[in-house]
């Protein structure tokens, strides 16, 4: 949490545009944290936040299953933006009624702004023409809250944007219908600026430079003169949360990178070589041999995460001398997906190898990334002078490999597979591919088909290749590489790699799939 800068809290009622909105406020350069709504009005104090946004959310605020925040946010004497149900939560808090529509609205709409002579009546519309907005919504306000005018409307709700005026004004609280945080509200984002900036009086001065400066007095602050041990894979992540740790406490932070068996071709060298000029302290564990043994005949995707989540603490415990704190690249959208908005019991996903961690090994966390996205952690990256060969890396899941062999595992399949996915990602970048998609990797399959090479009868494994197009690996489309490169990777892998006598491309977005098969 900061408390150094001015932000901007987003109450999180569990819609699924919440995250947008707090990017779109950091685009704005402003610095935004989600807190759950029921967050209690004393832990938003020591926020010290320069304005307050309500998301929208799936529920009815005169249903039994209303959210509400702590009805002391309205008196902090911060400006509050409510989106949608934050809108409806606002109406019903100052005493005006919501209920269900008679005419759902989805999607594309246009509002009309309230005008005097040209001018909106309102700063939040400054600048802001009659334009085409996204609603997602069932109920809508019916009786205007006292003391409140409406500043825009639409065809469907003449209450769309509602704010304080006369003699509440001063509360400086305003609700929006519509979603003023996605690319279809056209001017949406100039909406968000004149509610934080003209409205808020805030600066925008939230930068990757200012992020470092501000997480290395954190980091000073937390860690005071304890050693630090971090989990470094060579990927994107924990690359620069090492970096920005070293920055701040130099050489008491201890890197520990595992071969775990399951790398990439010659990962383990080519993550030494590249993490090298960084200067970190780092030691390579060599344990493949444990993970695989552990692994042997284990054929479940759940079993062998679990497997290799518990072998990466048993790891990691092992290399504990006096180290008090763990860092870890955790990203926003992994925080997001584990604190939902009835709060921490509904874990959405646990990372595989971080789980367990800090409660068995009584370890503190570092986690300096945990508000970014992965491309504001590449430019933070950046500003660190990290090399874009690191930055630019593919994600690669902790448990590597063993999700791509699917069903059992042996050291031959893996290797087929490492040989294979080589060649793969050999071509992409030689073709200059590898840049334009976010993810490229095989997949080894438990089938066997029939071929023949050289007129012989051969009966060997399928292997396919996944590529996918995405901006945070929540939801994914497949990549249309050309069927030129296709072809040659194909031709390439069959002819190369004993074992493989057939490739197959998948063409499965995400959902229904998944980016990873296992
Ligand atoms: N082979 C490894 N050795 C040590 N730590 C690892 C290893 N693989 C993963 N980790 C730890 O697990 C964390 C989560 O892995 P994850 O793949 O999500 O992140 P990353 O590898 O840092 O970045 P990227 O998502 O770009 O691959 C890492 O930040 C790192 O701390
Ligand atoms: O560090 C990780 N530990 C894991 O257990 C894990 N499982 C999936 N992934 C990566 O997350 C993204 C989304 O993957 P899925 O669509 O397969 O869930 C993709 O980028 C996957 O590669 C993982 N990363
Ligand atoms: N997207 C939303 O916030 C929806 C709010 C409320 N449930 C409605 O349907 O109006
Ligand atoms: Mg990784």
């Amino acid at each position: 949490m900061f408390t150094f800068m001015q932000s901007v809290l987003v109450l999180d009622f569990g819609s699924q545009y919440t995250q947008l909105i707090a990017r779109r406020i950091r685009e704005i350069g402003i610095y935004s944290e989600i807190i759950p709504y029921s967050t209690p009005l004393d832990t938003i104090k020591e926020h010290k936040p320069g304005a307050i946004i309500l998301s929208g959310g799936p529920n009815s605020v005169y249903g039994e299953d209303a959210l509400l925040p702590d009805k002391g946010i309205f008196s902090l004497g911060v400006p509050i933006l409510g989106i949608c149900y934050g809108l409806q939560v606002i109406a019903t808090h100052f005493g005006g009624e919501v209920a269900v529509s008679s005419k759902q609205e989805f999607g594309r709409a246009k509002i009309l702004v309230d005008r005097e002579n040209d001018v909106a009546a309102s700063r939040l519309f400054s600048d802001i023409p009659d334009s085409d907005v996204w609603m997602s919504h069932g109920d809508k306000v019916v009786r205007m809250p006292e003391g409140f005018s409406i500043t825009a409307s639409s065809g469907n709700s003449e209450m769309c944007a509602i704010e304080a005026t006369g003699s509440k004004a001063a509360l400086k609280v305003y609700g929006l219908q519509f979603h003023p945080e996605v690319q279809h509200s056209l001017y949406g984002k100039q909406l968000l600026s004149n509610f934080l900036i003209d409205i808020a009086g805030l600066k925008p001065d939230w930068s990757p430079k200012s992020f470092i400066e501000h997480q290395i007095e954190e980091i000073r602050k937390t860690a005071g003169n304890a050693t630090v041990i971090c989990g470094i894979s060579g990927g994107v992540d924990s690359t620069v949360a090492a970096v920005l740790v070293s920055k701040a406490i130099g050489k008491k932070l201890h890197c520990v990178f595992v071969n775990n068996g399951l790398l990439r071709k010659n990962e383990g060298e080519k993550v030494m070589s590249i993490l090298k000029p960084l200067g970190l302290n780092i030691t390579m564990v060599d344990a493949e041999e444990i993970f695989l043994k552990r692994l042997k005949s284990v054929a479940s995707p759940e079993k062998k995460r679990k497997i290799i989540g518990r072998t990466f603490i048993h790891i990691f415990e092992e290399q504990i001398h006096e180290e008090k704190f763990l860092v870890q690249g955790t990203l926003y959208p992994d925080v997001i997906e584990s604190v939902s908005v009835k709060g921490p019991s509904e874990t959405i996903k646990s990372h595989h190898n971080v789980g367990g961690l800090p409660k068995r090994m009584k370890l503190k966390l570092i986690e300096p990334l945990r508000e970014l996205f992965k491309d504001e952690v590449r430019a933070v990256g950046r500003e660190l002078g990290i090399d874009e060969d690191i930055l630019m890396r593919h994600p690669f899941p902790g448990p590597g490999l063993a999700v791509r062999v699917l069903g059992s595992l042996t050291k031959e399949r893996l290797d087929i597979l490492r040989d294979a996915d080589e060649i793969f990602l050999e071509e992409l970048k030689k073709q200059n591919l590898y840049q334009q998609v976010w993810q490229a990797f095989s997949v080894l399959l438990p089938v066997q088909s029939v071929g023949v090479m050289g007129d012989k009868r051969t009966y060997e494994n399928v292997l396919a290749l996944r590529a996918v197009e995405s901006s945070d690996g929540m939801t994914a489309d497949w990549a249309h590489l050309p069927h030129e490169f296709l072809s040659h990777v194909s031709n390439r892998i069959i002819n190369e790699v004993r074992g493989i006598n057939r490739v197959a491309y998948d063409i499965s977005s995400k959902p229904p799939a998944t980016i990873e098969w296992e």
